[in-house]
């Protein structure tokens, strides 16, 4: 329902003339809306009203204006848009649905207790071991550097959430949440995602559910989701019955409940927030095959990774955490990966759940409220040349990292509903790029004549942006790194 501000008192913040009904609609590029809301920017300032098919929607650009709203003002800015998308596709019990109330609030509990940083800290074992095999994979078939990199990034989350060891990605219990994944992120077609993107609301209009091909896959995500959300707690609930269950999110949970009256309800939760935790696989391989894009169009770059990495290691040393403090070049390629190419561009949407006033302006109940993290990673005010990638940037002039602490990084979004896996994320992240570098030299692909065949920095559209398929080799750099890797049992 549309608010009409009240006369003279209270006005939206600015923004493009909305046509009568579509709203704004027209008006934005359905592939890559963030690009219409950064054009706003310019026209209209930081924050941005328009309207959408009688949707109010707040478009934010700037990363003050993000933690002056959603962090400083969290208690209003914390829900999600409802949408029935969600119950279509059998993933409603999802965290990153569930609307602001009781039960998101103890998924949330639940998450902090399993996934914050110490917790994300004491799996660092577990992050080098899927990394050995990241490496091996990369050593013996190079080519498919996208499946392997899929396969370390569902790896973690299955030992992570259920202490489940995942060595193909054809394995039983990950099948159906590989499938849930693909279908959700892929089956939907680029442009139908986009239209969810800049519209979830849209998901509203039964009539919009364009065809059969959607009312299958929509079928068999309601049966893949239920699979995904039993299968496994099942295993881990099995495992710790007969005691041989290895440490995980579940297991760590479901020890440490102890309300006895809240019981079912308790357990219920530690399921759904185990299921949501695939949320973050697409984004998290997306932003590694991001990282070999880089890699490969920025040579100079990765060569002062590598050189940084050989001077701290000897030759047959393979990085781990405890040198992540003495790689700050290591470090500001991790951060300038996830600035240079937004995987979630527009995050996930907030909504509002009263009406608010900001600096005189009208934010009703209901908007929806998207951080358009793109415009932020790419303000030409902030950044020079935005579209290059150097990992420069993050340094001061007296040559040490900027202060840019991952509690407040804007990749993972804001207040209440910033990301819960940041932690897990940043640290699979930093470890399997490390790894790579040490290993491997990253270059653009030669074609029959010794030419280098050129790479576009071209992605999908849609809610996780990822490269679109590139070629690179992936050439080992060190015979000695790579004795050491295949020295490493399985
Ligand atoms: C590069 C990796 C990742 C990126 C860039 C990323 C980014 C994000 C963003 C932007 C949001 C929305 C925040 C907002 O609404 O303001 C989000 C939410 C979420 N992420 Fe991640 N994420 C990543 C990895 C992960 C991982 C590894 C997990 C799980 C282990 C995870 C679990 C979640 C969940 C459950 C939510 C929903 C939170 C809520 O609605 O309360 N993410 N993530």
């Amino acid at each position: 329902r549309h608010h009409a501000p009240k006369k003279n008192k209270r006005a939206f913040p600015p923004g493009p003339k909305p046509l009568p009904f579509l709203g704004n609609v027209l008006d934005i590029d359905s592939e890559r809306p963030w690009l219409t809301y950064s054009a706003w920017r310019k026209q209209y300032g930081p924050i941005v009203y328009c309207q959408l098919l009688g949707q109010d929607v707040i478009i934010i650009n700037s990363a003050k204006v993000a933690r002056q709203l959603l962090d400083r003002r969290s208690s209003i800015y914390s829900s999600r848009p409802a949408s029935c998308i969600g119950k279509l596709f059998g993933i409603e019990f999802n965290t990153a649905f569930l609307p602001y109330g009781p039960e998101w609030r103890i998924h949330r509990r639940m998450f902090h207790q399993a996934l914050r940083v110490e917790a994300a800290e004491s799996y660092q074992a577990l992050y080098l071991s899927k990394a050995v095999l990241l490496l091996k994979n990369f050593l013996d078939t190079p080519d498919d550097f996208e499946k392997h990199l899929q396969l370390y990034i569902a790896s973690i989350t299955m030992a992570v959430t259920y202490g489940y060891e995942l060595t193909s990605l054809g394995a039983p219990l990950v099948k159906p949440v590989s499938e849930l994944v693909r279908l959700l992120n892929d089956g939907l077609p680029p442009e139908r995602n986009a239209m969810l993107t800049v519209f979830p609301f849209l998901a509203y209009f039964p009539a919009w559910v364009p065809g059969a091909a959607f009312a299958r896959d929509a079928a068999r995500c309601r049966e893949l989701s239920l699979k995904s959300l039993n299968d496994p707690f099942e295993y881990v609930r099995k495992n710790m019955a007969a005691g041989s269950a290895t440490r995980s999110m579940v297991s760590d949970l479901l020890s440490q409940l102890s309300d006895e009256q809240n019981y079912a309800q308790e357990e219920k939760a530690i399921k759904e927030c185990a299921a949501s935790a695939y949320v973050g696989e697409p984004q998290s391989a997306a932003t590694l095959s991001t990282f070999l894009m880089a890699m490969t169009l920025y040579p100079d770059a990765q060569q002062r990774a590598q050189a940084e990495i050989d001077s701290l290691l000897a030759e047959n040393i393979l990085p781990d955490c405890s040198h992540r403090a003495s790689l700050p070049y290591m470090e500001a390629v991790l951060r300038e990966t996830l600035r240079w190419n937004s995987v979630a561009p527009l995050a996930l949407p907030h909504t509002t759940s009263s009406d608010d006033i900001f600096e005189g302006y009208f934010i009703p109940k209901g908007a929806m409220v998207m951080p358009n993290i793109w415009y932020i990673h790419n303000d030409d005010s902030e950044y020079n040349r935005p579209d290059v990638f150097n990992p420069e940037r993050h340094f001061n002039a007296d040559g040490a990292l900027t202060d840019d602490p991952l509690s407040s990084r804007v990749a993972f979004g804001f207040g209440r509903r910033h990301c819960p896996g940041k932690w897990v994320a940043d640290a699979s992240l930093w470890v399997a790029m490390v790894s790579i570098l040490a290993l491997f030299r990253v270059e653009k692909r030669r074609d029959g004549n010794g030419r280098a065949i050129e790479v576009e920095p071209r992605f999908t559209a849609g809610v996780v942006r990822r490269p679109l398929p590139f070629s690179c080799s992936i050439v080992c750099r060190s015979a000695s790194r790579a004795h050491a890797v295949r020295l490493v049992d399985d």
